[in-house]
């Protein structure tokens, strides 16, 4: 707030009823209260017959008081003059009035844009109002200004442009945020534009798509930032920059699961203005690795063996849109593959959060932003790592698993609101690691189902929830070629099994889903880097702490 603006309090007019309009600096809200005017026998608002200071002012002697109602300015999308219906004023009397576009919390954490007008006859009022509520819309600096924007015109139902210029774009412009948009032509032309883009102009990176669309463009910056400041991304150890431009999320493909699970609901509207009030929150990215070389990052699931399989068969599937993934994961699961291989991890010592816990991740979340302040102090003096004092010993588990999966959030989306893992958190450094052991098909669906209510999906004997920031995967056969130097022909044959199996033998190895997106290899180096990238998102507002404000703002 700045030191010249000061509270400002008045009575104004909203369809034909006074309001004492109240834009307090101190506590950030513009609050409003109806003062319930006298009515006449026919039932008009008495004041609203001329729209006069003296009308006014007979109104608030005759008040009575009425809801009040508030919106913090941080939740104003804009504020504009409002237009006069001409036809309606008398030629002599001259309005004036300003409407506020705000925020709305509408259902299930979606957001919707609201609008409300006040009047007044009095032009320096006016003016002081506007002027007012522009100052500090001003003052909200973490609002993008300018943004670049990549939509994928085939992602989902392939309605990303539409949703774009239908639902957003207007949005964007009602509150003077300038976009470029580049539609994709291609797999990559997001990703390989992000590295040749002057970064510098842009307040945020807007991509509107799917995970897959959403994966692009996070290694579209997390390797432009890594190339710029000359880090290695070969080298798993290295420490990665962070990235601080925002990547925003406009939700228009098969999972959403980025989108759901930082917002709440996949919703192109709420997703909108989330960027547009410039909402933040930072999120954990977990980077894979073979041999030394770069694979991937992940910032949902990483999954081999189930997911793995339902990502595969679902690629061929593509034309279907969404619905190719529920066919794959009937197929997948009728056909019940296990694999064998060991999963070694280090587990993250963290006293005050377990996979298994019942307070989730939430806006505000107490355990992301403990994580925050111990990075912090990490960064400032790096030599004093977390690395020996805060992670338990390398534990290893072999066996023959249906699924293996990381899961970085909780994943949750439609199809699971709940998710993968729904203690997991947005931003703590660490990933849910999930073991589910061969079991029948019977159990497995029982496992799957309790995705999908409210039972615990990890009470069962045959699946284990470990928190871990690494973890290595090696199925059998790698291991065996570990101990046998006849490597290029065991490469070779591990591939064919991979694919169709010509000796008629059982399928060796899965693939992992990594985000969506299929991995080069089944033998995989993961690690958890905290906090290294931002998204325009809160995560998961309580519905019990924002009950208040469902739909109590709206007049
Ligand atoms: C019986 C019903 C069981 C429902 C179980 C649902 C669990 C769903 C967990 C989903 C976690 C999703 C994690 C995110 C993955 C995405 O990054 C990624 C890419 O998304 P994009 O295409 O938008 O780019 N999406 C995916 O990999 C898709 C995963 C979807 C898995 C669907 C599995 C359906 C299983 C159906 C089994 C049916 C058994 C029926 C037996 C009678
Ligand atoms: N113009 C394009 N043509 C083909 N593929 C594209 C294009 N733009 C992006 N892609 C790729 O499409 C894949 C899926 O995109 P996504 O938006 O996640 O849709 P979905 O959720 O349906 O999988 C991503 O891997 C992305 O790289
Ligand atoms: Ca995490």
């Amino acid at each position: 707030m700045g030191p010249d603006l000061q509270p400002l309090s008045s009575t104004l007019l909203r369809k034909n009823r006074c309001y004492e309009v109240t834009l307090d600096p101190g506590s950030q809200e513009l609050s409003w209260r109806d003062l319930q005017p006298r009515r006449n026998r026919a039932g008009i608002c008495l004041a609203g017959v001329h729209y006069g200071a003296r009308h006014l002012a007979c109104c608030t002697g005759e008040q009575s008081l009425s809801a009040f109602q508030s919106v913090p300015v941080s939740e104003i999308i804009s504020v504009e003059e409002a237009a006069i219906d001409g036809g309606k004023w008398q030629q002599t009397f001259k309005p004036c009035g300003f409407t506020v576009h705000y925020v709305r919390r509408a259902r299930k954490h979606r957001w919707r844009c609201s609008e409300m007008t006040f009047w007044c006859n009095d032009e320096q009022l006016y003016n002081q109002w506007f002027q007012a509520l522009k100052r500090l819309l001003e003052l909200q600096t973490s609002r993008p200004k300018h943004l670049l924007v990549y939509i994928n015109p085939f992602g989902g139902k392939r309605q990303g442009k539409q949703i774009f210029d239908k639902k957003v774009a207007p949005l964007f412009s009602l509150a003077a945020i300038s976009a470029d948009v580049i539609v994709t032509e291609r797999a990559n032309h997001a990703k390989d534009n992000l590295f040749e883009v002057e970064l510098d102009k842009y307040d945020g990176i807007v991509c509107v798509g799917g995970d897959g669309m959403f994966s692009e463009v996070m290694h579209g910056l997390i390797g432009r930032i890594q190339k710029d400041s000359g880090i290695d991304q070969n080298n798993s150890r290295a420490p990665l920059t962070q990235c601080n431009i925002r990547i925003g999320i406009i939700p228009a493909g098969s999972t959403d699961c980025v989108c759901y699970a930082t917002v709440g609901i996949n919703d192109p509207v709420t997703s909108a203005l989330h960027i547009i009030i410039g909402d933040s929150q930072n999120l954990d990215v977990c980077s894979a690795h073979h041999n030394n070389t770069f694979l991937k990052y992940s910032v949902s699931l990483m999954g081999y063996g189930f997911y793995g399989d339902v990502l595969k068969t679902s690629e061929k599937n593509r034309w279907m849109g969404p619905s190719r993934y529920d066919i794959s994961g009937f197929k997948t699961f009728l056909s019940h593959h296990s694999y064998e291989g060991t999963v070694s991890f280090r587990p993250a010592k963290q006293a005050l959060a377990s996979p298994r816990d019942k307070q989730l991740c939430k806006f505000g979340c107490p355990v992301c932003r403990q994580a925050k302040k111990q990075l912090e102090m990490q960064q400032k003096e790096p030599f004093v790592g977390l690395e020996h004092n805060e992670d338990g010993d390398w534990q290893t588990v072999r066996g023959k698993f249906i699924a293996i999966n990381a899961a970085n959030m909780s994943c949750a989306c439609p199809r699971s609101p709940k998710g993968l893992s729904p203690a997991a958190h947005l931003a703590d450094g660490t990933a849910d690691l999930i073991l589910v052991r061969k079991c029948s098909r019977f159990k497995f669906l029982r496992h799957l189902i309790r995705h999908t209510n409210k039972e615990d999906q990890f009470d069962f004997p045959f699946v284990e929830v470990y928190r871990v920031k690494k973890f290595l995967f090696t199925p059998k056969h790698y291991e065996e070629e570990d101990n046998d130097n006849n490597d290029v022909a065991k490469k070779h044959f591990a591939h064919i099994c991979t694919e169709k199996p010509p000796c008629g033998c059982r399928r060796v190895n899965s693939i992992w889903n990594c985000d969506g997106e299929p991995l080069d290899h089944p033998s995989i180096e993961v690690g958890v880097h905290c906090q290294l990238i931002k998204l325009f998102a809160r995560g998961i507002e309580d519905p019990s702490k924002s009950k208040d404000h469902v739909d109590s703002n709206r007049l």
